[in-house]
């Protein structure tokens, strides 16, 4: 059912930042374009795998979390509130300092509210620092993160969210890079 997606990853070109060997794919890049059958995959695997009957909010991190929130929120019809990269200097507006394996600056989390039920949706996991921090940060205002869902993983980043945070995320798909190619395989049993 994940053809599409374990293919297409198979197919990312490589590209170096710095040392970082960086995997470009249109679920974590928007380049090469997106197949609407590789979005349908991804979205018809949430439906089927995680409970969304309670949720209130989908929460997605700037920019590569946008398009995954969007699609998953047509078709469950759940709101989708975006974690910026700008500062707005609303009321009660929580900041976060992202790290990844290339980067780091400020992130910004606005309307969210204590005790809302919310699944979180990420392109990909990989030091395991962005999903890291905005868990610490989602926890200290109080929502209720219900699932976290990564696209692929790559790296050891889920088990590090997952021992630094106590909680599970689910991914599709497992990425490594062996030289210089991707080396796929599926994370989820259909
Ligand atoms: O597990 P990590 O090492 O933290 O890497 C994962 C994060 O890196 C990318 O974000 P980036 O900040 O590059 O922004 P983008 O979504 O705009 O590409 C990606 O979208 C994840 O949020
Ligand atoms: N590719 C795309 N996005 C990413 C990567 C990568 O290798 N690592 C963290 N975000």
């Amino acid at each position: 059912m994940l053809e599409n997606l374990k293919k297409s990853l198979e197919e990312s070109p490589i590209v170096k930042k710095g040392d970082y060997d960086y995997f470009v794919h249109p679920v974590t890049d928007g380049i090469p374009a997106m197949h609407p059958e590789v979005l349908k995959e991804i979205v018809d695997v949430i439906k089927n795998k995680v409970d969304l009957s309670d949720i209130d909010k989908i929460v997605c991190v700037e920019a590569m979390g946008i398009h995954l929130a969007t699609a998953l929120s047509i078709e469950t019809e759940i709101p989708f509130v975006v974690i910026r990269k700008r500062e707005y200097g609303l009321l009660g507006e929580v900041p976060v300092f992202q790290k990844t394996g290339y980067s780091e600056q400020n992130l910004y989390i606005n309307f969210l509210n204590p005790s809302e039920k919310i699944i979180i949706i990420d392109d990909v996991v990989s030091t395991g620092g962005t999903l890291i921090a905005i868990i610490k940060a989602l926890k200290t205002i109080g929502v209720d993160i219900k699932d976290v869902i990564a696209i692929v993983e790559k790296y050891d980043g889920k088990e590090l969210v997952e021992k630094e945070t106590g909680i599970k995320v689910l991914t599709l798909a497992k990425l490594d890079i062996i030289d210089s190619k991707a080396v796929v395989e599926l994370t989820i049993e259909e």
